[in-house]
C-alpha cells in the first residue's frame, strides 16, 4: 500500500513527465499560423459568430487608420450609460428591466414589464426541501462551485430538463435568473454556519422587490437595507450582464449549447469559465492583491512605493506570483472600459458615505499606476486600462457583500447574457462548433511491455 508521502512524490515526478512530454515548440504556432488564444499577433479575436444581443466597440478609424478610443457597450442597441441613466432619473431598480431588453430584443412597456416581473416572482422558488437537501449538503467556501452543483441538480427536479424547444429553455432561463440569487445567498449562509460556525438564517425572498433588493433581504440577518445599497447593486448587475458572444463564459455558453445538451448544463459550464481568475473570478483577485499590497508596503499613500509593488506583480515577485495586475486590461477595450467609468462615477461618493476614503485613494492611484506599468513590462497594442471587475469588489465590499459572493454577484448578473445567447445559438445556428486542431505529434511504432 502507498503512503501518503509516497504518493505525493510519485504525483510530483508524474507531473513533470506530464509537463516535459507534453510541451509543444512554441515556434510550431506561427509556422502553423495557429491563433492561440483564438486571437490574431493583433490580439484581435477570431470570428467565430454572429450576435444582435451587444455590441463592443474599443477602436475608431481617424483618417483611414484605426485608433484606439474610450470603449462603448450597447445592449441590444442601447448604449450602457443611457440604460443606467434611464434608471437613475426614473428611480427604478433597472435589472428586470434590462433582462427583458436582452432576453426579448426590446425595451418593455409598463405593462409589459409588470407582466415580466410577475413571471420572474411566480418562478422564484426551489423545490419543496432543495434548500435542505442539496444547498446544505458539502457547503464549500468556492460558492461558484455551489452554484453548479445547485443549478445540475435543479435538473432533476425538471421533468422537462432535456427539451430544448424556446419556449422550454425561456422557461428554464427565467427560472434560473430569478433563483440564482437565492442559490448564491443560501450556499454562503450554509459554507457560514457549516464551516465557519456562524449563525445561520435562511430568509424567504419577497416577490415585490426588485432581484438587487432581495439579494441584500435575504443576505442581512435584519433583512435590512437602504434605497442606496439596492441602488447601487442594481447598477453594478446591470453593468455586468452581458459582454458579446466571444467573452469566455458566453462564448462556453455558445460552445456547450450547440452539442445539443440541457440549460443547467450549459448555465454549470457557464460558472464554470465566469470563476477562472482571468475572468469573472477577478474581482474577488483585485480586492486580496489590495490586501496584500496593504500588507507590503508601508506607505500606501507614497506613489513610489505602490509602483514598485505592482512591478513586483508583474515580476511574479508578489502576491499570487502569477504576474498579473488584477482589474487592469482586456481582451477588447483599449483606452477605458466604459463600466468601470460608470464606476468610478458613484465609487468615490460611496467611499465618502462608508468613511473607506482612503482606499478609494488607493484604487485611484492603481488605477492611474497600473496601466502605465503593464505597458512598460508588457507588448501590448492597444493600451490598457482598468476592467469592470476593478472596482467591482471594492463596491461590493463597501456594501458588506462578504467576499465570497463577489463573483457569484457577476454571475447572477450575467446569467442574463448567456441566456440570451443560449437562445440565440438555438435559434440561428443548430451547427456543432468544433474548430480544428493541428496534430504535431510524431507517429510511434507500438513497443511490447518487455522492450519498453
Ligand atoms: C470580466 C472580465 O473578464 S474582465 C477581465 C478580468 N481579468 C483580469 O482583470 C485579470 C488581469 N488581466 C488579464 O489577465 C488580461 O488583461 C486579460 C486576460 C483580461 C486579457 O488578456 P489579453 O487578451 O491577453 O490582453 P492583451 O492582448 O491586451 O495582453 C497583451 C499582453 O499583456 C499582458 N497583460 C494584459 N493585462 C495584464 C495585466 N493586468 N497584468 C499583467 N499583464 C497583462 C497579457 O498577458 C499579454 O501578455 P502576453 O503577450 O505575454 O500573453
Ligand atoms: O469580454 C471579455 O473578454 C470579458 C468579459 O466578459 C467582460 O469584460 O465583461
Amino acid at each position: 500500500m502507498m503512503r501518503h508521502k509516497e504518493y505525493l512524490e510519485h504525483i510530483g515526478e508524474m507531473a513533470r513527465t506530464c509537463v516535459d512530454n507534453g510541451k509543444i515548440d512554441l515556434e510550431l504556432y506561427g509556422k502553423y499560423d495557429v491563433q492561440r488564444g483564438l486571437r490574431d499577433k493583433n490580439g484581435n479575436g477570431v470570428l467565430a459568430g454572429l450576435t444582435k444581443v451587444s455590441k463592443i466597440e474599443a477602436f475608431e478609424v481617424v483618417d483611414g487608420q484605426k485608433k484606439p478610443c474610450d470603449g462603448r457597450l450597447y445592449y441590444r442597441g442601447y448604449s450602457i450609460q443611457d440604460l443606467i441613466r434611464g434608471e437613475v432619473e426614473g428611480h427604478r431598480y433597472g435589472f428586470e428591466e434590462v433582462a427583458y431588453l436582452l432576453l426579448f430584443s426590446k425595451l418593455p412597456s409598463e405593462e409589459e414589464l409588470k407582466e415580466f416581473r410577475k413571471a420572474l416572482a411566480y418562478c422564484r422558488k426551489l423545490p419543496t426541501n432543495f434548500t435542505r437537501d442539496v444547498i446544505m449538503k458539502a457547503p464549500s467556501r468556492d460558492i461558484m462551485n455551489s452554484l453548479s452543483k445547485c443549478i445540475l441538480t435543479l435538473a432533476s427536479y425538471d421533468t422537462q430538463a432535456a427539451d430544448i424547444s424556446i419556449e422550454n429553455v425561456l422557461r428554464q432561463c427565467m427560472m434560473l435568473i430569478s433563483t440564482m440569487p437565492m442559490l448564491a445567498v443560501y450556499s454562503y449562509h450554509a459554507y457560514n454556519h457549516y464551516e465557519r460556525d456562524e449563525s445561520m438564517y435562511i430568509h424567504r425572498p419577497d416577490p415585490k422587490l426588485s432581484t438587487a433588493e432581495n439579494f441584500l433581504r435575504m443576505l442581512r440577518p435584519d433583512m435590512k437595507y437602504t434605497e442606496v445599497e439596492a441602488h447601487v447593486l442594481d447598477m453594478a448587475l446591470i453593468l455586468h450582464m452581458e459582454h458579446g458572444g466571444g467573452n469566455n463564459s458566453t462564448f462556453t455558453t455558445h460552445v456547450v449549447t450547440s452539442s445539443g445538451t440541457d440549460t443547467y448544463a450549459a448555465i454549470a459550464s457557464a460558472l464554470s469559465s465566469l470563476k477562472g481568475p482571468k475572468h469573472g473570478g477577478a474581482n474577488i483577485k483585485v480586492v486580496e492583491m489590495i490586501q496584500d499590497l496593504k500588507k507590503n508596503v508601508k506607505d500606501t499613500t507614497d506613489e513610489a512605493q505602490v509602483e514598485e509593488y505592482l512591478k513586483k506583480l508583474l515580476h511574479k515577485e508578489a502576491f499570487d506570483k502569477k504576474g498579473l495586475i488584477y482589474g487592469m486590461g482586456h481582451a477588447i477595450y483599449s483606452a477605458s472600459d466604459p463600466r468601470a467609468e460608470v464606476f468610478k462615477t458613484f465609487v468615490k461618493e460611496l467611499s465618502e458615505e462608508k468613511h473607506r476614503e482612503k482606499d478609494f485613494a488607493l484604487y485611484s492611484m492603481i488605477e492611474r499606476l497600473g496601466p502605465k506599468v503593464i505597458m512598460e513590462e508588457r507588448k501590448i497594442y492597444k493600451g490598457v486600462s482598468a476592467n469592470v471587475d476593478f472596482y467591482s469588489g471594492f463596491v461590493y465590499s463597501m456594501l458588506d457583500i462578504p467576499e465570497e459572493l463577489f463573483t457569484p454577484m457577476f454571475a447572477i448578473a450575467r446569467i442574463v447574457g448567456w441566456s440570451a445567447h443560449r437562445i440565440e445559438e438555438l435559434i440561428n445556428v443548430d451547427k456543432i462548433i468544433r474548430p480544428a486542431y493541428k496534430s504535431v505529434m510524431d507517429e510511434a511504432e507500438y513497443v511490447p511491455m518487455e522492450e519498453r
